[in-house]
């Protein structure tokens, strides 16, 4: 689904009321829907709406006036003076026939409910004073709260808190997600999200053409490799992953044993001499060959090979260095992850200029916040106050790559503007090797020919799922086996026969 920025709400809004659709209408079906949420939320009891005095507040009135007319014990507190509201948040006060209560946390009570309608997306300042005492009031309430449209004191792009933010239970927006419904910590703040159709025409999407969108198989369901009944290993692509030296091979294998799973016909680990024995003890179907310089590396990876990954325990330095550049002066597609990314973090221009030399060649950068800050630090010197959908954006134009900074609010983002928001991963995905076996998923699908921001994609959106599939308890080694799961309801979902 399309998210779009405040601002590109705004101009949906401005465009369905420039073809004929009153404001106000907007604002009704909106104060409606929040008054069919609540009242499924709380079937019976007390309800109150703390208003602001904008038009989140005024979708608030609605609200209240709905609620009321259907017989439920309604009560409003506003932030400011009723007579200093305007527009449409005016025309939807007179609406409210009851009386409106001044901005004291005392006179909030235990209702059964709270509708928050202090602030949407005009929030434009960190919140303090009243909005912020009344906005910890209502989180010490120990009440269910329906946010409408967004927690107050959430910034709508970047997910932030300002100051201080509604923790809600459930969350009504209108028309499309916002960034902030789905980056941490605002994600968290708005609890169930619910997105409703007040009326805008999706015709708007084709003017205002968003480039921002959760990452779900509807977006890349046509660049899902399917192995087709006359495919062989050959076709299927083949990824070598990069072992780091003894101490280190389990993340190279893991990657490895994803890459398999991943659907790559075959996987080769380029493995020091030294650690041979150790790696081809551990691998069955996984290949081995040995690799020490980048002479006999740039050998192997010169013959019948799609994709590469290199990161994973590759361990810091010269070598690794030599690697990547070896990789791309051989213009495969590939997964720079982990050390790969840390050992270019005195000369992030050298990797960049060499990944901008091939833009047809499909690299994909996987790093997580402490490898990303310390690659692209030009960016968040540049730019300190943006968002991380941002940040990655600005990352993948600086460096010609496909940039994937992990979380559980993964974003991808290509050097064209295209980004994806990642809402499926569950909490227990965080453990060790989790992010080498993203990094093998992704090789495969490179491997299969899969373009790079749609193989990112897929691969953060099947790690999420088999992070769910596995369940609570899991470590990185139950992630592949879980994949044929994954696969088989993905191809369900996709009405592909197999
Ligand atoms: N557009 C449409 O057609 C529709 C819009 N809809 C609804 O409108 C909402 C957006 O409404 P909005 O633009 O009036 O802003 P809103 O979030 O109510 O904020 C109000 C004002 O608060 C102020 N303020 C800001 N930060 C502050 C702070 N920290 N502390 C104190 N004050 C602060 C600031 O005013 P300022 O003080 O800067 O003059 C700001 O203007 C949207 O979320 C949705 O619910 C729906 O009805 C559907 C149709
Ligand atoms: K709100």
């Amino acid at each position: 689904m399309d998210i779009l920025t405040t601002d590109e709400m705004a101009r949906a809004d401005q465009l369905t009321i420039a073809a004929g659709t009153p404001g106000f209408k907007l604002m009704r079906a909106a104060g409606r829907a929040v008054a069919d949420v609540a009242g499924e939320l709380a079937e019976e009891g007390a309800i109150l709406v703390v208003a602001g005095r904008g038009n989140n507040g005024g979708d608030g009135f609605v609200a209240a006036a709905e609620l009321a007319a259907q017989g439920r014990d309604v009560s409003v507190i506003l932030l400011c003076d009723r007579a200093t509201l305007k527009g449409d948040a005016a025309l939807a006060a007179k609406g409210w026939k009851g009386e409106v209560l001044p901005c004291d946390p005392s006179l909030i009570g235990q209702p059964a409910l709270i509708i928050d309608a202090l602030f949407g997306a005009g929030l434009n300042r960190p919140v303090k004073g009243d909005p912020l005492i009344m906005i910890d009031a209502i989180n010490a309430a120990g009440v269910p709260v329906l946010a409408v449209d967004l927690p107050s004191g959430i910034n709508g792009d970047s997910g932030g808190v300002m100051g201080g933010a509604i923790r809600a239970t459930e969350t009504v927006t209108f028309f499309r997600p916002k960034p902030g419904h789905l980056l941490v910590p605002g994600r968290v703040h708005c609890g169930r999200l619910r997105v409703i159709d007040i009326g805008i025409d999706e015709d708007v999407l084709a003017e205002i053409r968003p480039q921002t969108f959760e990452n779900n198989p509807d977006l890349w369901a046509d660049a899902f490799p399917v192995p087709k009944i006359n495919s062989h290993k050959f076709s299927r692509g083949h990824a070598v992953i990069v072992s780091g030296d003894i101490a280190s091979t389990g993340a190279a294998r893991l990657s490895a044993r994803a890459a398999l799973r991943g659907g790559a016909g075959l996987v080769t680990v380029a493995s020091p001499r030294d650690a041979l024995a150790v790696n081809a003890a551990a691998l069955t179907a996984v290949m081995v060959r040995p690799v020490d310089t980048a002479a006999e590396f740039a050998a192997l990876i010169g013959g019948k090979v799609s994709a590469c990954v290199i990161g994973p325990g590759a361990g810091v330095g010269e070598r690794t260095r030599m690697f990547v550049e070896a990789i791309l002066a051989a213009r495969r597609h590939a997964v720079l992850d982990a050390d790969a990314l840390t050992s270019f973090a005195d000369a992030p221009e050298r990797l960049f200029d060499l990944i901008k030399a091939s833009p047809e060649s499909g690299v994909v950068l996987t790093p997580h916040e402490g490898e990303f800050s310390r690659i692209f630090s030009k960016v968040d010197e540049k730019h300190p106050a943006v968002s991380k959908l941002e940040r990655v954006r600005l990352a993948a134009q600086e460096s010609g790559a496909i940039v994937l900074l992990k979380g559980p609010d993964t974003v991808v983002a290509s050097p064209d503007g295209r980004a994806t928001i990642a809402a499926n991963a569950p909490p227990w995905l965080a453990t060790a090797g989790s992010g080498d076996v993203l990094a093998g998923v992704i090789g495969a699908l490179l491997a299969q020919g899969v373009p790079a921001y749609e193989a990112a994609c897929i691969g953060v959106w099947m790690h999420g799922e088999a992070g769910s599939e596995a369940g609570p308890g899991l470590i990185a080694e139950d992630l592949t086996e879980v994949l044929p799961a994954v696969f088989r309801r993905l191809y369900d979902q996709l009405g592909i026969q197999y």
